[in-house]
């Protein structure tokens, strides 16, 4: 569905990504990790077009959009929906007027069509009834739900996740885990998160992607990605302490 094809991005002389590959199938959810900097949030950027790659080609159903006008990410924005790290909801608007953002921004639906599809996403994430309710009023779990219901509202082929349980407390996250796996299995949605999480990229993901020095150096299944020899990769997945196993050093397996 999407691909990535020799993909290179750098700001000024710091390399970030480095001719790297990596194909996102239709309907799958694709974790992206990495230590901190390595460039998850950049690629997620050129994803939707606020960053351009320096070389390379980004191909959504055979179309290279890193080479859209603006016009034409216009149209390509309303079949993507991004949920950001904070929730980044606008505090001076009710909770039913930041779902609705979108549909007012990119579309001519009526009002109470409008009304209908907030209600709906709402009631998708488990916040029906909230509407009138204040983004400032609500804890940082429910913020983070509200994003993923104004993520939905356009009815996106694509959504696209910073950091979803960053800030959340383990039980507030396993509930934000869940909702994402429940989104996939009902809206059969192409999702790419990207996670320090271990533990939601393991229950989210059907794959994963270890960004490293610019390159991706392990495109896996879960189970091949935590019976990897890769040593760095077992001290990401462990927090810096390695399982007893038989570890390979430096070798790259993408
Ligand atoms: N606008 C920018 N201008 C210059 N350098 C930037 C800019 N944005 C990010 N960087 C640098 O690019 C590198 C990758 O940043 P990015 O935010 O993509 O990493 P990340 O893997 O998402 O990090 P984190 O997990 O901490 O969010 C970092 O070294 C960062 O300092």
């Amino acid at each position: 569905m999407i691909s990535l094809c020799d993909l290179s991005f750098a700001y000024k002389s710091q390399c970030i990504l480095d001719h790297v590959n990596l194909e996102i199938h239709q309907g799958e959810t694709l974790a992206i990790l990495g230590a901190s900097g390595s460039g998850k949030s950049t690629l997620l950027r050129l994803l939707i077009g606020l960053q351009k790659p320096t070389s390379g080609k980004i191909l959504w159903d055979g179309q290279d959009i890193s080479r859209f006008s603006e016009t034409q990410w216009d149209r390509a924005r309303m079949r993507m929906g991004m949920v950001f790290q904070y929730s980044a909801l606008f505090d001076s608007l009710s909770v039913g007027e930041n779902v609705a953002f979108g549909l007012r921004q990119r579309t001519s639906l009526a009002d109470t069509e409008i009304r209908r599809i907030v209600a709906e996403k709402l009631a998708l994430v488990g916040l029906a009834g909230k509407e009138e309710a204040r983004p400032n009023e609500l804890s940082g779990g429910m913020k983070k739900r509200i994003g993923l219901a104004r993520a939905l509202a356009l009815n996106p082929e694509i959504i696209l996740y910073d950091e979803p349980t960053a800030g959340l407390d383990p039980l507030r996250s396993a509930d934000i885990n869940r909702l994402i796996r429940d989104m996939q299995q009902q809206l059969q949605v192409t999702s790419v998160i990207v996670t320090h999480d271990m533990t939601s990229a393991f229950y989210v993901a059907d794959r994963l992607a270890f960004l490293q020095q610019g390159k991706f150096r392990l495109i896996a299944d879960k189970e091949t990605f935590k019976k990897t020899k890769d040593r760095d990769i077992q001290l990401f997945i462990h927090g810096g302490i390695l399982p007893h196993m038989e570890m390979r050093n430096n070798e790259m397996e993408c």
